[in-house]
């Protein structure tokens, strides 16, 4: 039986089936609090960091972990926000007005240490984009990579320094991640492309 959702081919929406939940909202908040506990260790403190999200769900996560860093440290951490949309390299099948928006870092990268932060890594390509983003506000003496869940799959040579929870998947599925901020929702599933 097909499926039919809109009058137009182009228009119609990929079916897509729930495999199941990877993450519940205590077992997103535990791993937060394990990759707080990292950065600081692997950085010999916070003194030097920066936090920046990519958005969308990538600014909840870095706005959590400084706070977490903060409780751990005794020291606030500077976070910002990067949107990427205008730096992607597939903007011709983004749609036909991808947005551009200015992004507010709100602090001085140049010397510092930057965790730069999304929820999922695939291709790599959304964090290329951000790397050249970071780039264009100033030159940090690192980047490292943190993201919720690398799903395998990548495109470029980009590997996540802190990694949430590696998830092998095939490339009919989708990793759904819910934070509460973005999505009033608080878990990470697993979604099976059956269009
Ligand atoms: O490694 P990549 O292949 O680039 O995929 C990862 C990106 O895909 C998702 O963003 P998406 O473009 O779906 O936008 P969203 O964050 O607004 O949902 C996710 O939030 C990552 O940013
Ligand atoms: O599975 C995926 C791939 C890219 N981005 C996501 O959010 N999920």
């Amino acid at each position: 039986m097909s499926e039919v959702t809109s009058a137009t081919p182009e228009s119609r929406s990929p079916r897509l089936r729930e495999k199941g939940r990877l993450m519940s909202a205590s077992e997103i908040e535990r791993t937060l609090v394990r990759l707080a506990h990292e950065i600081v260790e692997r950085n010999n403190g916070a003194s030097n960091l920066g936090l920046v999200g990519i958005k969308r769900r990538g600014v909840p996560l870095a706005a959590r972990i400084g706070t977490l860093i903060e409780k751990i440290e005794k020291t606030p951490v500077p976070t910002g926000t990067l949107d990427i949309s205008f730096y992607r390299d597939d903007l011709s099948t983004a749609g036909p007005r991808p947005t551009v928006t200015q992004s507010e870092l709100g602090f001085d990268v140049n010397g510092k240490d930057i965790i730069l932060m999304d929820d999922v890594l695939y291709t790599g390509r959304t964090i290329r984009a951000a790397l050249d983003a970071l780039f264009d506000h100033g030159r940090p003496k690192s980047v490292q990579l943190l993201v919720l869940i690398d799903r395998g799959h990548r495109e470029l040579p980009i590997e996540a320094r802190f990694i949430g929870r590696t998830v092998p998947t095939s490339r009919r599925e989708i990793i759904e991640v819910k934070l509460r901020e973005v999505d009033n929702d608080e878990q990470v599933i697993l979604v099976e492309l059956i269009d």
